[in-house]
């Protein structure tokens, strides 16, 4: 089994990258753990891992990363499963609403790699090994920081996590058939700018705590 670990940067997964066992990531020949970095955003970000799908093929493609967080009764630094994703800002903000391409006509809500106007994690089940809480999740390029936008986002997509990588994962890997896993630690509130109140360290940690373990269980059942 081959298992690429991607993330936007390569700090989220270095701490990872420096514990693992050997025997992952050198020793097995039946098991091997590779490391990637996709860039930041949805444009970086699909470019890069669609062309590692089509170089690689892998066999399981595991996303990992920091996310704002839009629900402020979820402890930061909290690991979560994004079981769904979808693009948060491909749209336009009319009469004080947000609009998606869907609403605009201008893609169909179950035409492949769509179902349901989202990017549902289909493998979710069976990749959950550390039977993480599952949430919904949007992927924006522009961090969301506007209390209005805020509350148009909640009230059109009720998403838990925002990144902005994590629909390009879910895309690219449902267009071509791949199965994946999006890992999220919550570094902040969605719309905070004070980093005083960012639990960024942390949440790193716990990723890269999450991930060890994650590559542990995977072993074990591959
Ligand atoms: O605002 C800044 O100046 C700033 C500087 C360095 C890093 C950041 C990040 O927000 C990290 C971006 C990175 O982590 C994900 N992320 C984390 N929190 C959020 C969020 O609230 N909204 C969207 N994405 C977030 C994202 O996937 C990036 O890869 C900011």
């Amino acid at each position: 089994m081959r298992v690429f670990i991607t993330a936007a940067t390569v700090g989220e997964w270095m701490p990872c990258f420096t514990r693992l066992d050997k025997l992952y990531t050198e020793k097995s020949r039946r098991f091997k753990v590779y490391f990637h970095q996709s860039g930041v955003g949805m444009l970086a970000s699909t470019f890069s891992l669609a062309k590692l799908v089509l170089e690689e093929k892998p066999d399981l493609l595991l996303q990992a990363g920091l996310a704002g967080c839009f629900d402020t009764s979820i402890d930061l630094g909290k690991i979560v499963a994004v079981e769904k994703d979808l693009a948060g800002d491909i749209g336009v903000e009319e009469n004080g609403k947000w609009r998606d391409l869907f609403n605009m006509k201008l893609e169909r809500s179950n035409y492949h790699p769509y179902e349901k106007a989202a990017l549902p994690n289909q493998h979710i089940e069976k990749f959950n090994l550390l039977k993480l809480k599952t949430v919904k999740g949007i992927t924006v390029n522009e961090i969301t920081t506007r209390k209005e936008r805020i509350k148009q986002l909640v009230k059109k997509f009720d998403p838990i996590t925002e990144s902005m990588e994590g629909a390009a994962l879910h895309y690219v890997c449902r267009s071509t058939g791949t199965p994946f896993m999006q890992i999220r630690a919550l570094s902040n509130y969605v719309g905070e700018r004070d980093k005083s109140k960012w639990l960024m360290r942390e949440a790193l940690d716990n990723l890269n705590t999450a991930l060890i373990k994650y590559i542990h269980k995977l072993y074990k059942m591959a």
